[in-house]
């Protein structure tokens, strides 16, 4: 039964919650959106039914980094493999020959690979996958419409193309708009929602409201006893206001630095790996510094602008705590910024920032 593959296989005791759940409506072919904190347990979702389903697992995920965090997180036991562009031929074939010969548990892809013609007469030829996960399911919602149209094919793909009957949708962000349309987008059933409590339980939020920002922001890492140790996040909306807060911190003896996507690769992956060393205590970041990246003990997350929506901020402060120590969220609180962005948020008609 699936609670003695958990300890025997994954060495867990017990479930965390909504997991079991889960597990079983997969497990009895249900299409199932699990909705659960960051580092709520999700890829076990997938990763257990490996050892029970016949048939490899098919999970799409929507960053190779996320794709190579996995691999590298996967549990002995369990063969993952993934199939993307950077692949040596050597390697591509390697992998399809294992799909062949059954002997890879779950394949990781992204959307767009998915959707290739060369993915899909390949899958003509593997045998039949057992289960279809969306990994990061609010990009359906986030993405349909925009830069990646690519999803809103995904569902005709896995059920009529790859004739994959279950799909598990994960997402540690939703609101219950972006829950429906994660499951319209899916074909999943209402009742097929199973949603466990989204901020974890060992995360402390605050808010304030300053007349200098910036002044509070400095005191608050140098002085106040939940910000001024451990490893923090700053997240600023614009790429000049990191830059500018970065050198404000370090000005005054702070160790931070700055990232965004603006910045060059290799810049970037200084920043990011002094910081998962512990060499930098603060990064001050876009939210190009989020997704994929699972440093555990980070201790605080700082929004020193207003989030882009409800879910957004959700999803940033679950950086924080990931190791299930105290961890603390700061959010300034800024009247024009949060007029700005409610506006914006109404004028899509998405569910936003109800404040
Ligand atoms: N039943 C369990 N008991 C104890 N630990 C567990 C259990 N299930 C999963 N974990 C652990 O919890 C940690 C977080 O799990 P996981 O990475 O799957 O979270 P997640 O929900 O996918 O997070 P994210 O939203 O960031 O992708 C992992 O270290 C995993 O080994």
């Amino acid at each position: 039964d699936i609670l003695s593959t958990l300890q025997n296989v994954f060495g867990h005791s017990q479930f965390l919650e909504g997991q079991e759940t889960v597990l079983q409506r997969v497990l009895a072919g249900e299409s199932t959106l699990f909705v659960s904190a960051t580092g709520g347990g999700k890829s076990l979702c997938f990763q257990l039914p490996s050892c029970h389903l016949k048939g490899s697992i098919l999970v799409i995920s929507p960053l190779l980094s996320l794709i190579q965090d996995q691999l590298e997180h996967m549990p002995g036991g369990v063969a993952a493999a993934t199939l993307n562009s950077t692949q040596s031929y050597e390697e591509y074939q390697r992998v399809v020959e294992g799909l062949r010969a059954g002997k890879i548990d779950i394949l990781f892809i992204a959307p767009e690979r998915l959707m290739t013609d060369s993915f899909l007469s390949l899958a003509s030829f593997l045998p039949p996958f057992s289960l279809a996960c969306v990994d990061e399911a609010h990009c359906l919602s986030e993405w349909a419409h925009n830069f990646r149209p690519s999803y809103s094919r995904l569902n005709m793909l896995i059920r009529q193309h790859l004739k994959i009957p279950t799909i598990l949708a994960l997402t540690a962000t939703a609101t219950k708009v972006m829950e429906r349309d994660i499951r319209d987008a899916l074909s999943i059933p209402e009742e097929g929602t199973v949603r466990v409590g989204i901020v974890r339980p060992n995360l402390f939020l605050s808010v304030s409201r300053e007349q200098s920002k910036r002044s509070a922001l400095v005191q608050l890492l140098r002085e106040d006893k939940c910000f001024s140790k451990g490893s923090v996040i700053v997240y600023c909306q614009l790429r000049s206001e990191c830059e500018e807060v970065a050198k404000l911190l370090s000005y005054h003896k702070l160790s931070a630095d700055f990232y965004h996507a603006g910045r060059p690769h290799k810049d970037r992956q200084r920043v990011q790996n002094k910081f998962f060393d512990g060499k930098l205590r603060i990064v001050v970041a876009t939210v190009a510094f989020g997704m994929g990246i699972d440093k555990r003990d980070v201790q605080g997350v700082i929004h020193f602008s207003c989030p882009d929506s409800i879910e957004s901020y959700v999803q940033e402060i679950g950086r924080a705590g990931r190791d299930g120590r105290e961890a603390f969220c700061h959010l300034f609180y800024d009247f024009d910024d949060f007029e700005r962005k409610k506006s914006y948020a109404y004028s899509d008609g998405i569910e936003r920032m109800n404040v």
